[in-house]
């Protein structure tokens, strides 16, 4: 195991960002932490990375304190923003992280590595958003971590870059282990096994990709009716102001099925659930 929170919650006055949160990391692979604004994810990254303290129960890292720098050394963190400084060139970036470090990966292997090679001599102040935010991420890499958090890693990335930096990552986690945050199931599912989903400060499912991908496949099909036949896949029943609103696993079922019962209605609307919603659906919150 090389992290995990046991009962954690975390308050800021009278937020509460992570209520009894347990979860580990074990060795290998990429953990994807899926939620959404205010969720807590970046809360629950420093935790683990030792940056903050949890208001009540536990956090290891590495088998011991996040706090101690002895563990610290051996993670890697891109946290959501980062402010380099804006003079400094690219190369000198890379290589002032590297003096931190007793084996760093060679400054030109690293740049090659991130896309960063033409770069080397830009100063980061003139690089783009998304060149900031490649270099970034690519500073979390240069110690050879064993363990790396990524914050949301490719926000403001274009496409070919996103792409390009999951292969990165990728390849990283065949021999050591990430964990990344992110909005979007899409993301996760390109580089995890295994999400976590957090909603309000609580772990809502930790399971693979294939299971959650059902949870979120979830749409909501409103219309007014009188009288409603069974229908198929319904997770749940609202009714507002003479619509009715079902939360559905298969629309395109339950809108056949209404046809086919010849049910009498109108205005039928279908639409994407938010992860946030599906999920307190399921959950009975
Ligand atoms: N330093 C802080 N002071 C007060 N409240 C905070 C602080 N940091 C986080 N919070 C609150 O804790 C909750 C969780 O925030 P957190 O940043 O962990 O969410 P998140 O899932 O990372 O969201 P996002 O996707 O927007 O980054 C939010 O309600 C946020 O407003």
């Amino acid at each position: 195991m090389l992290a995990r929170t046991v009962e954690v919650t975390k308050r800021f006055g009278d937020t509460l960002a992570l209520d009894r949160v347990s979860f580990d990391i074990p060795e290998g692979g990429v953990v994807g932490l899926l939620g959404p604004n205010g969720a807590g994810k970046s809360t629950l990254l420093s935790l683990l990375v030792g940056l903050r303290r949890p208001t009540s129960g536990t956090v290891e890292l590495l088998g011991g304190d996040p706090r101690d720098p002895a563990n610290r050394r051996r993670i890697g963190v891109t946290p959501q923003e980062t402010s380099l400084p804006s003079t400094l060139r690219v190369r000198e970036c890379v290589e002032f992280v590297a003096a931190h470090h007793p084996d760093p990966v060679p400054t030109d292997e690293l740049l090659d590595r991130f896309g960063l090679a033409d770069l080397a001599k830009r100063q980061t102040g003139g690089l783009s958003g998304g060149q900031r935010r490649r270099l970034a991420v690519a500073l979390a890499f240069v110690g050879r971590p064993t363990l790396v958090f990524l914050d949301e890693p490719t926000t403001g990335l274009d496409v070919e870059a996103r792409r390009s930096l999951w292969d990165v990552v990728r390849d990283y986690a065949t021999r050591n282990t990430v964990v990344l945050t992110s909005h979007y199931l899409e993301e996760i599912e390109a580089l995890a096994d295994r999400v976590v989903v957090l909603g309000q400060g609580r772990i809502l499912a930790d399971d693979t990709v294939a299971a959650i991908r059902g949870i979120v496949g979830i749409h909501r099909v409103s219309l007014r009716a009188d009288d409603l036949p069974p229908l198929p896949g319904v997770v749940s029943v609202e009714r507002t102001d003479g619509r009715t609103s079902l939360l559905t696993t298969d629309a395109d079922e339950l809108v056949r099925e209404l046809v086919r019962a010849g049910t009498t209605f109108d205005g039928l609307q279908v639409q994407p659930t938010t992860l946030e919603e599906a999920f307190l659906t399921l959950t009975g919150k």
